[in-house]
């Protein structure tokens, strides 16, 4: 499937990428490849993450939570990458957090008191608040494309991407108090900022109701809906391509600021604006970028070094 997607996005943009480099180059954990997690290398400098256990629909188990980290922690440093996409196996995107791991082991933490269980609890929690920050800490953007359910830890970690894309049989769940949770790791604190409506929020993370395609892209959770799976990977392809084709002292510039931004005043990000350019306008890729729009070419069109 995913080598006609490459296919069709190399032949509508006329070679601007190179299908498959990456086949020759993996990434894996330190004890060898992921397990919760495939990644591969579709087109030039795009890297594609995908949740890879689609007999449980996706849960996030206990491998899930400690490859993401290591997993980003290499893509924020691997030159080669300047975008990825991030989807699901199989039938949905994800069911949230794996519920068997959750009862069996999460909630039982070691300790010889209270104190000391709640210590060791939170330490545990806040590595999973993590494991959906590194999308924030990874200066590449990250377009996360959605089929079918994004239930639970779905939502939390969706909205710490930096584009949504999902397909029309898409649909949002915010399930936690179903589970005799509050969610804890990322879904209270950037969904209020995704969506501009706190009531729809209040009404989602209280309700826990689904929200189907078309609300989530009325309301902004997501930017655009596809038909089916395959159109959507397609156009996820083609962003990546389009995003890859810039600048990344640019682009990663733009994503970190954009970050930066939203979690403080506007006298406060033009400040970091002003310190981080003052360093990133030396960059050769301003006099080449503007030499090519000068000569009415388009930026896809430079030859822009490794970052
Ligand atoms: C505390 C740390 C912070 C994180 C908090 C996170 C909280 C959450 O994520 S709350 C949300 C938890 N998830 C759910 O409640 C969803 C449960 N699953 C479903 O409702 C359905 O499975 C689903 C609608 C997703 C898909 O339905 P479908 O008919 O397509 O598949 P099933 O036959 O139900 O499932 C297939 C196999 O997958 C296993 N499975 C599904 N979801 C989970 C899960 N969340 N955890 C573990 N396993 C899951 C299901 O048991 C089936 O397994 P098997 O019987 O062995 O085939």
């Amino acid at each position: 499937r995913m080598s006609f997607i490459v296919r069709s996005a190399v032949i509508k943009n006329q070679g601007l990428w190179s299908p498959a480099l990456g086949a020759s180059r993996t990434m894996s954990s330190a004890g060898g490849s992921f397990t919760a997690l495939s990644v591969t290398h579709p087109a030039n400098a795009v890297t594609h993450v995908e949740l890879n256990w689609p007999e449980k629909r996706n849960a996030m188990g206990r491998a899930f939570w400690s490859e993401m980290i290591e997993c980003f922690n290499q893509i924020a440093v691997d030159p080669e990458c300047r975008v990825v996409i991030f989807s699901g196996a199989g039938k949905i995107f994800t069911a949230g957090i794996d519920l068997m791991h959750i009862t069996s082991e999460f909630l039982k933490q070691e300790g010889d008191d209270m104190a000391r269980k709640s210590w060791n609890q939170r330490r545990i929690l806040s590595k999973y608040q993590d494991t959906f920050s590194v999308f924030e800490k990874c200066p590449k953007p990250v377009i996360v494309a959605i089929h079918g359910a994004c239930i639970g830890a779905g939502v939390d970690l969706i909205t710490a991407c930096d584009i949504r894309l999902c397909t029309k049989d898409a649909w949002f769940q915010v399930k936690e108090v179903d589970i005799g949770l509050a969610a804890d790791v990322g879904t209270l604190q950037r969904l209020p900022k995704v969506i501009g409506s706190r009531s729809l929020v209040n009404e989602l993370a209280l309700t826990a109701r689904k929200m189907y395609s078309d609300e989530a892209k009325s309301c902004g959770l997501v930017s655009k809906v596809f038909p089916d799976k395959e159109a959507m990977m397609a156009g996820a392809l083609e962003m990546a391509g389009e995003i890859a084709g810039r600048s990344p002292v640019a682009v990663q510039g733009t994503k970190i600021n954009l970050i930066y931004s939203r979690d403080h005043s506007v006298p406060e990000g033009l400040n970091y604006m002003a310190t981080w350019n003052m360093s990133m306008l030396q960059t050769h890729d301003i006099m080449k970028a503007a030499q090519a729009a000068m000569e009415k070419k388009s930026p896809e069109e430079v030859i822009f070094s490794k970052l």
